[in-house]
């Protein structure tokens, strides 16, 4: 996009123009003087003079990148424009409006392009759409492109952190931020790390984590979100490999049975189907139900309130890693409760949730665990009982008006911690944020929870600034 077109924008008008008059060459001693004197406000009336469709774009995103109180670098051939284009009535209010601003250091990250998500669209979503806002609002971006699965991790687990003390961005799908979480917890300052904030771009398949956390589904406000600054903080969960010793981390959720079952047979139609696969998948999986037997053992967040507390049957709690690395410093709730209650038998679907999990794409906008929130320290666990399509058909058809909940096989509790055993020839895999770890043998699989690790970039629109 030429530099012309980005000052014809709206948005990039104000903004460049803040720039442009902050920047010594643009800066006028005459006005720069009375600008200490008069504010934007006082001034009203020169706003009238302005043709009308430019006086409400340039107050509405003005009044956007002041608030933020960011003055970025205008770029020689963007101030070049600036003075082009910019009427000098409009410059004496910029300036004016600029007395009550002050200059801040660019943010400097990583930004992590996955050019394999969704619809292949994600160069084109950031280039096109998210690089020239940001830039424009103080921005400074190191761009890597993905070459192979798995390389956002090994980006995120090498990376000097120097280089991107303002976070890193996934631009992509829910998987690559997974991939940029385990990378940050798998280095050895983790601790420092997973401070880091992650931001999100949202261009992959579907995009729950920012669509149900931030409230944001679309790149362009998850740009502005980035801009606006602010972080959210967010429970990070571990699902640990019992036999290997294996963790994997995650924000939104991990799945057993059908869905993770789903997950995996939907890999092979990646590249022919883009996000249609999981659709493809699942009515292939649907046609061909296997059964699903587990164990499941939970701990319950409120022991009074659960009826069917049992002894404990497990007296140690278990950390997080073998190797000791991610047990430092990471608190998992210490406390040991006397009240693992245990469920064994057929499940349709098992799924153990951060969030309330709202899918980004889809008609209407079912939540699979509405009391689910990221940063409430519990995990919400809920349990489809039974076997059998007519079981499944109902859950899915309830699921999509939200009555799922409603359903006598569907058990929903709120819990600290949970573990999980595959029983016989059951699909032993499990879905984490999109990504599938595959079982071997005798496989058990525990989730914990991390309370308020992790930092998401940007603020949700309706929170209080
Ligand atoms: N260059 C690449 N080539 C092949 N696979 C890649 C590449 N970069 C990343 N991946 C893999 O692609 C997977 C999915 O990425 P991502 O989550 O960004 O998109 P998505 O699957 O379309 O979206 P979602 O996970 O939200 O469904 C990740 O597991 C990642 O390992």
């Amino acid at each position: 996009m030429s530099s012309r077109n980005l000052v014809r924008s709206p948005v990039s008008c104000s903004a460049a123009i803040n720039g442009c008059f902050t920047s010594n060459t643009c800066r006028s001693r005459n006005y720069s003087q009375h600008s200490h004197t008069t504010n934007l406000q006082s001034l009203q009336v020169d706003w009238k003079l302005l043709p009308r469709k430019l006086r409400k774009s340039t107050q509405r995103n003005t009044s956007f990148f002041t608030q933020r109180k960011l003055v970025p670098h205008c770029s020689s051939d963007l101030s070049t424009s600036c003075r082009e284009e910019v009427p000098n009535y409009l410059a004496v209010n910029v300036l004016q409006d600029q007395s009550n601003t002050t200059q801040v250091a660019a943010r400097k990250v990583l930004v992590i392009l996955n050019p394999n998500s969704g619809f292949r669209s994600s160069r084109d979503v950031f280039y096109k759409k998210v690089q020239s806002k940001l830039r424009l609002s103080g921005f400074m971006m190191e761009v890597v492109e993905t070459a192979y699965a798995g390389h956002a991790k090994v980006l995120a687990s090498t990376v000097d952190l120097n280089k991107c003390p303002d976070g890193i961005v996934c631009v992509g799908g829910d998987g690559i931020v997974n991939e940029v979480l385990n990378g940050l917890l798998g280095r050895d300052d983790f601790e420092v790390a997973i401070r880091l904030p992650i931001g999100i771009i949202p261009a992959g398949s579907d995009n729950s984590l920012v669509w149900t956390v931030l409230g944001i589904r679309d790149p362009v406000s998850a740009a502005i979100a980035l801009a606006k600054g602010g972080f959210t903080p967010i429970d990070v969960f571990a699902v640990k490999w019992i036999q290997a010793g294996v963790t994997h981390f995650g924000l939104t959720a991990s799945y057993y049975g059908f869905v993770a079952d789903v997950l995996q047979l939907s890999e092979n139609f990646r590249l022919q189907l883009g996000p249609f696969r999981y659709v493809a998948a699942g009515l292939l999986k649907f046609l061909s139900l296997p059964q699903y037997r587990f164990e499941v053992e939970y701990l319950p967040l409120s022991p009074g309130r659960n009826p069917e507390l049992k002894p404990q049957t497990e007296k140690s709690h278990e950390q997080l890693s073998d190797d000791g690395k991610v047990r430092r410093g990471i608190q998992v709730d210490g406390r040991i409760e006397d009240s693992w209650i245990t469920r064994r038998g057929e499940f349709l679907g098992i799924f153990v949730c951060n969030h309330f999990c709202k899918p980004a794409r889809g008609l209407l906008s079912p939540v699979i665990a509405p009391k689910a929130q990221h940063d409430d320290g519990s995990l919400d666990l809920i349990l489809v009982h039974g076997s059998g399509r007519l079981k499944l058909f109902c859950f899915f058809v309830a699921y999509q008006l939200c009555w799922h909940l409603l359903l006598p096989y569907v058990e929903y509790v709120k819990v600290k911690q949970v573990k999980i055993r595959p029983v016989g020839n059951t699909h032993n895999g499990c879905g984490v944020d999109g990504e599938l770890l595959r079982g071997e043998g005798k496989t058990e699989w525990q989730c914990s929870l991390l309370p308020a690790q992790g930092r998401l970039l940007g603020r949700h629109p309706n929170a209080l600034e």
